[in-house]
């Protein structure tokens, strides 16, 4: 066994309390072995990170997203969801071959890196892409292609399905068991009922989650109205979406029905405040959503309607958002949004992370405490949720391999991704203008 050694420092436990302690990691099994104060480094120790004047906490896990919509990141902007999906993202998106979709994740992982989030989820196209370049950047992601029927002759749709089962397989459990996969239909009024019928049929099959966004927009629930006279959440309940591992993207508009079905089919919502902010799509009732027991993460969505992936903006976002929702200062605390960003979105993705503690995978990000904007420290927990940068994050480390060190990037030439991203982008745009 060869272990790496997180010392000096202070870490954030389960409980949301700080101590001083140390973290000595496993790197084989990429588990965390201890948590405990003045741990020596030994002839096992292959490498020793610095957390002096630092903070030690779970790798942030964001639980929805679009990784190559950094290419369209500043493309577009300043339109709701519809107008800006139909008249300016798609068409790009169309014109996408494989090597810009890895050009565009590449980026995306990068920034994740860089700002201390170390699993996420993926809903994209040209998945093998997306797959390689987690495996090689060293992160943890749930990934998935995007199935979308609405508007394709029956052989396009059915095809279309298919990729988003065939990927699910292939690329499930694979490199080291830090990818896996789940079925992603876009949303239940953009995929046929009858597709949305094999999806679920193909989860049971394969073993793997389901994710959709739901409830994103009222337009998006009167579209199932208007299809079917049901609640979107009623409707997903009856073709079988609803279950223990799924978990779905905004439920920004959700009667107490709605909240009732999601809590009693353990179905987890993934909050993403940014975008729904910025779309005006609506202020998801994220308290309300808590109180009824509904478990609940944190996704910065595609990097085109946030316009960064820093998942500590979200963390910030979502707690002002959720108190203007309830109206309530004491809405959506501290303690919820960090436990959001952390262990809420790890359950939500299945990822046993999320968590500073013995057996846990060991994902983490050390924080250098020592900046103006984050002194003085009365309170770390609130400095998490309220001042806390993505730039503050001084290494991250993902299944027990250092990825950042001192703001370092090891996996990624950084220099080279954000090249090639930028040739990427404007070659696309180029094709479609
Ligand atoms: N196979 C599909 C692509 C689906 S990937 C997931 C899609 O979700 C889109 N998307 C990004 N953000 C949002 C959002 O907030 N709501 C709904 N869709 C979004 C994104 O642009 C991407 O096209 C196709 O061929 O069109
Ligand atoms: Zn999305």
């Amino acid at each position: 066994m060869t272990t790496l050694l997180i010392a000096g420092g202070r870490v954030l436990r389960p409980d949301l309390t700080v101590e001083r302690a140390d973290v000595l990691v496993d790197r084989e099994a990429g588990e965390i072995l201890a948590v405990e104060p003045n741990l020596a480094a030994d002839r096992d120790t292959e490498e020793t990170l610095s957390a002096e004047g630092g903070l030690v906490v779970p790798g942030l896990v964001n639980a929805h997203g679009h990784g190559a919509m950094t290419l369209l990141r500043g493309y577009a902007d300043d339109k709701p969801l519809d107008a800006w999906l139909q008249e300016d993202i798609w068409p790009v998106e169309g014109v996408l071959t494989p090597e810009d979709v890895r050009a565009g994740t590449d980026l995306a992982l990068l920034e994740l890196i860089r700002s201390g989030t170390t699993g996420f989820a993926d809903m994209y196209f040209h998945v093998g892409e997306v797959a390689e370049a987690v495996d090689a950047a060293g992160l943890r992601g749930r990934l998935g292609h995007g199935v979308v029927t609405i508007g394709k002759d029956e052989e396009a749709a059915q095809a279309d399905v298919d990729e988003g089962i065939e990927m699910a397989r292939e690329y499930d459990e694979t490199a080291d068991g830090r990818v896996t996969t789940a079925l992603m239909p876009h949303a239940p009024h953009t995929v046929g009922s009858e597709y949305l019928d094999q999806l679920a049929t193909a989860a049971d099959d394969l073993g793997v989650p389901i994710h959709f966004h739901l409830n994103e927009t009222q337009e998006y629930v009167d579209a199932i109205d208007a299809e079917t006279g049901q609640r979107p959440v009623d409707y997903a309940d009856d073709h079988g979406l609803l279950r223990e591992d799924t978990w779905v993207a905004h439920g920004v508009h959700l009667t107490a029905e709605e909240i009732g079905t999601l809590a009693e089919t353990d179905t987890s919502v993934v909050h993403c405040p940014a975008s729904n902010m910025k779309l005006a799509s609506g202020m998801a009732p994220v308290q309300t959503l808590l109180d009824a027991g509904v478990g609940v993460g944190l996704g910065t969505d595609g990097a085109a309607s946030n316009n960064d992936l820093d998942a500590f903006d979200e963390v910030r976002d979502a707690a002002m958002l959720g108190k203007l929702a309830a109206d309530d200062a004491a809405a959506v605390p501290a303690e919820a949004v960090v436990e959001m960003a952390t262990a809420g979105s790890a359950d939500a993705l299945g990822f046993d992370s999320g968590r500073i503690d013995v057996g846990a995978n060991a994902d983490l990000a050390v924080l250098d405490l020592d900046a103006a904007h984050l002194t003085p420290a009365h309170d770390l927990v609130s400095h998490l949720a309220y001042a806390v940068r993505g730039s503050d994050v001084r290494h991250t480390v993902c299944d027990g391999d250092v990825l950042m060190r001192d703001r370092e990037v090891l996996t990624l030439d950084a220099e080279a991704v954000r090249r090639r991203a930028r040739e990427a982008a404007s070659a696309a745009v180029d094709r479609v203008e």
